[in-house]
């Protein structure tokens, strides 16, 4: 299994340089807003708070806002099905209408985090990206699904709910191309090259690492993820609630394509702002060629 996703992702790096040539670059500098949300089990409160906060965002520049994963549910399998939604029968969901309102009404982008979907009988645990006029522009199912199994430590099993989804996903928006990744989608470097090769300047995960897995590794693979692939990657999580039976870690970040982080929080609800300059991305591609220094004849042949 893992080695045949890996050979396909090397096929789709292997068209990188062309794909690149083609992306258009048109705007160089923007804001990008983090809404670090509290989460409660009343979905209307939920849609309030994140609307709240994508406002205040906008407030402070942002002209594309991303939210957290499961922003608008629990991060509990008592919830996921109760809160889920059709995207599919758009005036039958209040999610998609206040994302598509706030987007036009605001005249950004927004990354939607995740919230639970419901399709065809399955849940998927699904983003939305809208743009400037409200439309939506592009849909991303989680593809890996958090199966976790340590003693003494963790143990979640996301698959036991969810379907998983089958498809990257790329979008071109207003500020630029994205790739879009769900928490877990994050430790899997093999969809962060190939999101580069197809010519994303930024990626963006939204997610909700728990506190065990989080303090480890929640920066280190934001850090890994950006400086491997010299691009921008913005994460936005929820923030902790210590009464939930799910401890989230929070931190919700932006790294910058050398690996540095430009903006990060701790835990409690609040929102980032930060500027992205896509010159940085140049002058870190230009200085150091990854792409030119890779030795695809040695490893990935
Ligand atoms: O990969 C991890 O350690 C955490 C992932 C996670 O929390 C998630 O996918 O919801």
């Amino acid at each position: 299994m893992m080695a045949s996703s890996t050979s396909s992702s090397i096929e789709h790096t292997m068209l990188a340089a062309s794909e690149q040539l083609q992306v258009p670059s048109s705007i160089t500098k923007f804001k990008i807003g983090l809404c670090q949300l509290s989460v409660t089990s009343e979905k209307n409160q939920n849609l309030a708070c994140a609307h709240n906060s994508i406002k205040a965002a906008v407030k402070c520049g942002a002209s594309l806002v991303v939210l957290p994963e499961m922003w608008n549910c629990p991060y509990s399998n008592d919830y996921f099905a109760k809160f889920a939604e059709d995207f599919e029968n758009e005036d039958a969901s209040p999610t998609f209408s206040m994302l598509s309102e706030a987007a036009c009404s605001h005249g950004i982008t927004i990354v939607g985090g995740s919230v639970p979907e419901s399709s065809d009988g399955q849940l998927y645990n699904t983003s939305c990206v809208f743009g400037p006029d409200g439309k939506l522009k592009a849909k991303h199912r989680k593809i890996h699904l958090f199966d976790i199994e340590i003693p003494g430590d963790i143990t979640f099993k996301e698959s036991d709910f969810f379907a998983a989804g089958d498809k990257p996903t790329i979008v071109d928006t207003d500020v630029g191309r994205i790739g879009i990744g769900i928490c877990h989608d994050i430790r899997f470097p093999e969809l962060a090259a190939l999101y580069r090769a197809k010519g994303a300047r930024i990626i963006c995960y939204p997610g909700a690492f728990n506190i065990s897995t989080g303090e480890l590794l929640w920066e280190v693979m934001q850090r890994a993820r950006a400086a491997d692939n010299q691009l921008f990657v913005a994460s936005c999580s929820p923030s902790r609630d210590s009464s939930g039976s799910y401890a989230i870690w929070g931190h919700s970040t932006l790294v910058g394509p050398s690996g540095e982080i430009i903006a990060t929080s701790g835990h409690e609800e609040t929102v980032v702002v930060a500027e992205i300059d896509y010159s940085k991305i140049e002058l870190q591609r230009k200085g150091l060629p990854l792409d030119k220094q890779k030795r695809a004849d040695i490893y990935l042949s």
